[in-house]
């Protein structure tokens, strides 16, 4: 699943590479994301199914470049290179042609979308794209867009004054309102107040232990389980309206986690951290091995900084998390 550069396939059935890059272009509606998505022609390849604007990369073009003239020729949109934040590149092998995609997320552009190739056009949720309408390789687009790029952990003692202080600048992130020392009733009350500091700040609020602790307050984002909370659980435990996350360190447990339909896992941990001296660091091969396969996404944890997130999506996860890069 690891990025690698459109040189042709020198083994016997010699496949292409194509290099494509393509645009998630966002635009925010009653405050959900919407990307622009077309239909694909039937007569083209994976035809009838819906797919990012983009196209080829021409030999010497930068994926920038490309992307700058494919939007203006496909959709008729103005798309400054500095509107285009990279997200992702992954190599596809559909059998008949190998694709490497790269992914960005437009931002800042200009024009109202048209199909100049008679495409159809279509505003569509981030968060209910179904991957099944689109190219195999969009799935983990699809992830990738759909969950924040940082998960911040909260460190010890944190209060929701503090909070309010801490997330700023981290618009966008999700935050993980970790507190091992609170007993629930304590978490609760800490977590009610926290709910409104992290909307504020543009962030989602997700809340750590069993799914009682979500239950005394809905108006959280979602629910992360600690592996000791998830290795009991035979299915899902919260509804599809919030976002689940399970912590994991094995294969097993993120299979684990999957079956139970968790939206996305923790892996720890990726390289040495002080908090956890006694378990050996999965190093970012041994954490593409595990989650290679996977259809879950998978934040890298575990003494990653918050611009790893480009070498955690180079190894097929989805993002970091960590508390390290934020709190201290
Ligand atoms: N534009 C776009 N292409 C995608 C996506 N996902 C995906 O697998 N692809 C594949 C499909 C095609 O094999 C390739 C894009 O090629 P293209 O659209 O420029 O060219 P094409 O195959 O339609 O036409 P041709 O020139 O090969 O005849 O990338 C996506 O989201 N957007």
């Amino acid at each position: 699943m690891s990025t690698s550069p459109s040189t042709p396939n020198t083994g016997p059935e010699s496949v292409k590479t194509v290099h494509v890059a393509v645009a998630a272009v966002s635009r925010h509606e009653g405050g959900r994301e919407q990307v622009l998505v077309a239909q694909r022609h039937a007569h083209q390849h994976q035809g009838g199914l819906l797919e990012f604007p983009g196209g080829k990369v021409e030999p010497g073009e930068s994926a920038e470049a490309a992307l700058v003239r494919e939007l203006d020729e496909e959709v008729g949109l103005r798309v400054p290179e500095s509107g285009l934040g990279f997200e992702l590149s992954l190599t596809h092998d559909y059998g008949d042609r190998r694709v490497q995609l790269d992914l960005y997320r437009a931002t800042g552009f200009s024009g109202e979308p048209q199909g100049r190739e008679d495409q159809p056009l279509m505003w569509l949720d981030v968060a209910t794209l179904d991957p099944g309408d689109f190219p195999a390789a969009n799935r983990r687009m699809i992830q990738v867009l759909a969950l924040p790029a940082r998960t911040l952990v909260t460190g010890a003692g944190v209060t929701a004054d503090e909070l309010a202080d801490r997330l700023r600048g981290w618009a966008g992130s999700q935050c993980l309102l970790r507190c091992p020392e609170l007993d629930d009733a304590a978490y609760q009350g800490l977590a009610s107040a926290c709910v409104p500091v992290a909307r504020n700040a543009g962030c989602a609020l997700v809340l750590h232990g069993a799914p009682e602790r979500l239950a005394a307050v809905p108006d959280a984002n979602g629910l992360h389980l600690p592996w000791r909370e998830a290795r009991a659980l035979m299915e899902r435990p919260i509804s599809s309206a919030y976002r689940l996350g399970v912590s994991c360190h094995d294969r097993a447990s993120l299979e684990h986690a999957q079956r139970l339909g968790a939206d996305y896992a923790f892996l720890s941990p990726v390289r040495p951290t002080a908090s956890h001296p006694e378990r050996s660091p999965l190093g970012w091969d041994g954490f593409e091995a595990l989650v290679a396969e996977l259809d879950l996404p998978v934040y890298a944890l575990g003494g990653v900084g918050g611009d790893d997130v480009v070498e955690s999506r180079r190894h097929g996860g989805c993002g970091v998390a960590g508390i390290g890069f934020w709190w201290h």
